[in-house]
């Protein structure tokens, strides 16, 4: 479904004299094949690239080398709005632009050429689904709280049921409740085969129990290359968690 071979990314760094200074690298030789259905967790600790790899899948940031395929077609290949139809990020700040609640929900599926019908029930769906009450429907962002926030920008994603989601730390902000019901139905959009395909996830998560229950793999980057890539089934939970807080603190007394 989804393909990169020995990406980089670096850095574009300009200087009044020269365009072509060298930069430093943000991702490092990246190699990984993902499948419909996939639970990718990402880890690392902070500055390791996690946000820069969701950047790169949605588009957002151009490799330096390397290749990229979508469905086996490379991605230079796919218009850029073809391809962000398929696959949706729901970045750390959650924006919705001026919006309400309602416009945003609908605005992704008005783009995509939805009947007004279709829109109505799909944002209804989706909103009964998470739990998104009607009397948020009419605010703005500023009148949501963070969580309030994150949860719509979930919502806004999940409306379009895309192939591939990419989640960075969506359930930062929500309280324990949220969080296990939006666990619960991005699981169930990576499993029901109702519709024409099973989504595929990334999702960074620093809080490693949840983690634990949904991931089918974890990918674990340290400063911008994969230290490791495997089936969750494989993982010695209680050593990563030990690994990741030591790590953690050695880049903490770095600074
Ligand atoms: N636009 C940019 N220009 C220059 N450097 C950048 C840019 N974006 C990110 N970086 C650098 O790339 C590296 C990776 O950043 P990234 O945001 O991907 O890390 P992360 O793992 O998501 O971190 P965090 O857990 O703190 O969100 C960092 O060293 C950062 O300083």
């Amino acid at each position: 479904m989804l393909r990169l071979e020995q990406v980089n990314l670096f850095t574009r760094l300009k200087s009044q004299t020269t365009n072509n200074l060298p930069g430093y690298p943000i991702l490092q030789d990246i190699s990984l094949e993902v499948f419909p259905g996939d639970r990718i967790t990402i880890v690392g600790h902070n500055g390791a690239g996690k946000t820069s790899l969701l950047r790169l899948i949605n588009r957002l940031a151009e490799p330096t080398s390397g290749k990229m395929y979508l469905e086996n077609q490379e991605y230079q290949q796919i218009p850029v709005i073809a391809l962000r139809q398929q696959i949706m990020l729901v970045q750390q700040e959650a924006k919705l632009l001026g919006m309400t609640v309602r416009e945003a929900l609908a605005y992704p599926l008005f783009v995509r050429g939805l009947s007004k019908q279709e829109i109505q029930e799909r944002v209804s769906y989706w909103s009964e689904q998470l739990q998104i009450p009607d009397e948020w429907l009419g605010r703005t962002e500023v009148q949501l709280s963070a969580g309030q926030r994150q949860l719509i920008a979930i919502a806004r994603a999940l409306v379009v049921q895309p192939k591939i989601l990419l989640l960075d730390e969506p359930i930062s902000a929500l309280d324990p409740g949220k969080a296990t019901l939006v666990i619960n139905i991005i699981t169930q959009l990576t499993e029901v085969s109702s519709r024409p395909f099973k989504t595929a996830v990334f999702m960074v998560n620093h809080q490693l129990d949840l983690a634990q229950e949904f991931s089918t793999r974890l990918l674990h980057l340290q400063q911008g290359q994969i230290v490791s890539n495997l089936p969750a089934t494989e993982i010695n939970w209680e050593e990563l968690k030990t690994n990741l807080i030591t790590a953690q603190n050695q880049v903490d007394e770095n600074w």
